[in-house]
């Protein structure tokens, strides 16, 4: 079978790529493309052979695209003016702009790719940008499934619940069940039991609604929901995805003043734990919403360190919470969470803040390399039709 030709758009740190490989689809990245200097450094040092394109897709003409001869598009257009909790800009967001330009540029390629794969966050399925991309692929001749899927489906313990859109063009058409369908198809969907995704407000309103809290502003209801994540035994304990080699870890340790001032909103977790919440660019940087903290001394309990914590001097406070030796999860843990393998490193002179950011910013590549699988017997049946076309 020929290698398809890939063409990555919004390529990141490479997430996508990663994916492909994963999914031993044989294929090729034609062309990178990505405007962001530090993500295209990180591309570079991880596949320096795959021609990368330090460009606007914006400034790229059809006649750039035309050239590059695609059979396949897997993309990540700009999420922000999607997220729930951001301004939901959606089409009239600068940053929808160069996806815009795409979905004028499909109908007038001289070949259109036979494939596309989309990913974006929750909240790209009721939104403007979505319409008009389904638009242009029914004009377009393509069929499309849409899915809503979290890596907790696959047995990874942490919540990234994402949009995700295959599409493809005859031969063969798709007959999935529903229209977005949330999980795999043939698996079964735990991200019904997922704590809620960075949302704060959607927390706020539960608390509202029942009632008591137990400890570290958490309701009884919060507490049972992360219990029950726990005991999922399909999902494989944090611990599998810590770093060995402890050496370092005191950078990522908590400071007292954050410590003081955001012990209360933390997500924390145990590395025995089978669940931890999405891991945001912002991780590291801001506390509340980020992404989980591990509690590495797990000698103490968490409860009892949290019961009454706000009674206390702000000397006792920290001598209580300095106990739990939280720490931020290292990048190469999330990393590990994302799905990257071993071999992929960042430059040296990237920083620890910056790391956090591209990967705050990428995939889970399990998620994505299954989604590419599910196409495996299509891309058959279209390398053997262009075979007979040729
Ligand atoms: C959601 S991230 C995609 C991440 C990627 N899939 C990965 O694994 O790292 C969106 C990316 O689009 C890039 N980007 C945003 N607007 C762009 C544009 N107009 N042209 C090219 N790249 C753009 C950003 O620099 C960012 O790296």
């Amino acid at each position: 079978m020929e290698p398809l030709r890939v063409l990555e758009l919004y390529s990141g740190i490479g997430g996508m790529h990663y994916a492909l490989k994963e999914s031993s689809v044989p294929a090729e990245v034609v062309a990178a493309v990505d405007v962001n200097t530090t993500a295209n450094e990180i591309y570079k040092h991880n596949f320096p052979n795959t021609p990368l394109l330090p460009k606007t897709i914006e400034g790229m003409t059809l006649h750039d695209f035309d050239k590059l001869n695609f059979d396949v598009i897997l993309m990540s257009p700009p999420c922000q003016p999607f997220t729930r909790i951001g301004l939901q800009g959606d089409v009239a967001d600068p940053r929808t702009k160069s996806f815009l330009y795409i979905l004028e540029l499909l109908p007038r390629l001289s070949k259109r790719p036979c494939f596309i794969l989309l990913e974006n966050v929750k909240g790209f399925e009721t939104s403007a940008a979505r319409d008009a991309l389904l638009k242009t692929l029914r004009e377009c001749d393509y069929s499309f499934q849409e899915f809503l899927i979290s890596p907790t489906s696959l047995g990874i313990p942490n919540s990234r619940l994402r949009y995700f859109l295959i599409a493809k063009r005859p031969p063969g058409s798709f007959s999935f069940p529903t229209s977005i369908m949330e999980g795999f198809p043939m698996c079964e969907s735990p991200d019904s039991l997922a704590v809620p995704h960075n949302n704060p407000t959607s927390s706020e309103c539960e608390r509202e609604k029942s009632g008591t809290i137990i400890f570290k502003l958490e309701t009884e209801q919060e507490l049972g929901r992360k219990r029950i994540q726990d005991s999922r035994e399909t999902v494989r304990r944090l611990q599998d995805f810590l770093q060995e080699d402890k050496e370092d870890m005191d950078q990522y340790l908590l400071p007292p003043k954050t410590l003081l001032r955001y012990a209360l909103l933390m997500d924390v977790v145990q590395p025995s734990c089978r669940r931890s919440v999405c891991f945001t660019k912002g991780y590291g940087h801001y506390v509340e919403g980020t992404g989980s903290v591990l509690q590495s001394c797990v000698d103490v309990e968490l409860e009892t360190v949290f019961k009454n914590l706000e009674l206390l001097s702000e000397e006792d406070k920290l001598k209580q919470l300095l106990q739990l030796k939280l720490r931020y999860f290292t990048p190469r843990e999330i990393a590990n969470l994302m799905g990257f393998p071993a071999d992929f490193t960042f430059p040296k002179h990237i920083s620890v803040k910056q790391q956090y950011r591209v990967l705050g910013n990428s995939l889970n590549i399990h998620v994505v390399s299954h989604l590419i699988l599910s196409l495996k017997w299509f891309i058959q049946l279209y390398s053997m039709s262009s075979k007979v076309i040729k």
